[in-house]
């Protein structure tokens, strides 16, 4: 039987106990499944009350039924929804009589998705921003995510990909006509003239790209240093919460301490990490190892100090800028000395007290923002995406260059660029990219 014939159903909503869930069914039995629970079909696509009732005609739960026959739902197929009581005894109940029923299955995660796919519904990029847009935890993330959902990629690579098939039948008709000499010019020209402007088109996007692909997984701050300067105490600040115990005793910090933040609208993680220094402590040298491995792995470090004539310990080749802590206690070295192996910016900050933390946030926000580029003209948001559109360019490149080599070369190229946006839409020979992709997603997607 082929897998489509069965109905899917899952749970869409969040973790119960909730108010209100929501049981999804996608496929041909899901009419009959919610006319044999609620009693009565509703109209397609009004929010019904019914008493839903079991097999055995038992009452279930007073719920919310929707019904939207297919082609026109967001699989394709018909679609029910049933929005019941957000307890686990209900859902169960729902659950172990759709387990009863033929032909009906529970849902691999993604796969309301993967058929909305596969019925055509929406393209490869849009099955991504869709996932996207599920774990978007920031506004910018969920603003990239909506722009790929809303087929802005996919629309793009559907009319390059059309532009270049036509492209390609004018120097194949061009092929047939000269079977002697060359091919007529009058067909050449405009074919090469719009491959031209493809190429272009296609290197802008990629190059206005800036790190969109890292908003995904955001921007990674360390707080490392010598024992003692106040890099938990920072990390409360910036966390605003008391998250790493912090103590006037040099040592306290062992292990990594991670947190997710959100800088205007940019994801950060902030890492505290234990002070640098040899140790004879075999435990803190672990902390000290964990603390300049995750320092050299990081985007940015914060090398905090207490200290004016601190010296940086650089890792990896991440920037590092200076934060000098404490400054409520007043200098302990010449006034205005700037310390002699420092990077810039050296910024004053008294953890305890909060001076400076304002500038410190603000300096961060503005290294977010041009860390992760002109988001808002970013298309790209995986490196999926940016690997196909380089081959494409690169074959439509090769095919501008083979002009002496013959229309058949330039027109295979032409085939290789089209292939390539094909993939990215998903609709060339990608199965077992599919597999991977749509099993990140949530269940009940
Ligand atoms: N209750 C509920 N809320 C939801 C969803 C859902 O499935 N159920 N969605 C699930 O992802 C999202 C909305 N996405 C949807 C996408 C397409 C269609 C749909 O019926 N499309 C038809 C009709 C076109 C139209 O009127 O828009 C179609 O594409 O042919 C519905 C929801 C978010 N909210
Ligand atoms: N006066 C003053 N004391 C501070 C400031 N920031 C931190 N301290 C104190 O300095 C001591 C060490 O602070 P922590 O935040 O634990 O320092 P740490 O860098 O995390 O230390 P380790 O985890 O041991 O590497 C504590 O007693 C803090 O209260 C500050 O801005 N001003
Ligand atoms: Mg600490």
């Amino acid at each position: 039987m082929h897998p489509h014939d069965q109905t899917i159903f899952a749970l869409s909503s969040g973790p119960l106990p909730s108010a209100i869930a929501i049981v999804r069914l996608s496929g041909s039995h899901a009419g009959t499944a919610l006319q044999s629970f609620a009693g009565k079909m509703p109209a397609a696509r009004m929010a019904t009350h019914a008493l839903l009732r079991d097999g055995n005609g038992q009452p279930i739960d007073d719920a919310v039924v929707l019904w939207f026959p297919g082609p026109a739902s967001a699989t394709g197929e018909d679609v029910a929804e049933l929005h019941v009581h957000g307890s686990r005894a209900v859902v169960a109940a729902v659950f172990s009589d759709l387990s009863a029923m033929p032909q009906m299955r529970t849902a691999e995660p993604g796969e309301f998705t993967r058929r909305a796919f596969e019925n055509g519904k929406i393209d490869l990029t849009e099955a991504e921003g869709l996932d996207d847009l599920i774990h978007a935890d920031t506004d910018r993330q969920r603003q990239q995510a909506l722009r790929q959902l809303k087929g802005l990629l996919g629309d793009k690579a559907r009319r390059w990909r059309d532009q270049i098939i036509e492209a390609s039948a004018l120097i194949e008709a061009g092929i047939d006509f000269a079977d002697e000499g060359d091919v007529p010019t009058e067909l050449m020209a405009p074919a090469l003239s719009r491959i031209g402007q493809l190429l272009v088109e296609i290197e802008s996007v990629l190059s206005a790209q800036g790190r969109a692909e890292r908003l995904r997984d955001g921007l990674t701050v360390v707080i490392a240093g010598p024992p003692n300067a106040g890099k938990s105490t920072l990390m409360n600040q910036l966390v605003r919460r008391e998250v790493a115990i912090v103590s006037p005793h040099a040592g306290t910090t062992r292990d990594i301490i991670e947190v997710q933040l959100d800088l205007d609208g940019y994801p950060v993680t902030v890492i505290d990490t234990a002070g640098i220094r040899e140790t004879d402590d075999p435990v803190e040298q672990e902390g000290v190892r964990r603390a300049r491995d995750r320092a050299a792995r990081a985007d940015l470090v914060l090398w905090l100090s207490d200290d004016d004539r601190a010296g940086v310990e650089r890792q990896g080749d991440a920037p590092v800028w200076l934060v000098r802590n404490k400054i409520d206690r007043g200098p302990d070295g010449p006034e205005g000395v700037t310390p002699s192996r420092t990077e810039s910016p050296v910024l004053r900050i008294s953890a305890r007290t909060g001076t400076g933390m304002v500038e410190l946030l603000e300096a961060l926000v503005s290294f977010a923002r041009d860390y992760f580029g002109s988001i808002e003209s970013g298309l790209i948001t995986r490196e999926r995406q940016r690997q196909l559109l380089q081959q494409t360019a690169e074959a439509l490149r090769r095919s501008l260059a083979a002009i002496d080599l013959g229309e058949e070369v330039m027109a295979e190229e032409l085939r290789i660029a089209a292939l390539a946006l094909g993939r990215l839409l998903g609709r060339v020979d990608v199965e077992d990219l599919l597999d991977v992709i749509f099993r990140q997603f949530c269940i009940g997607k």
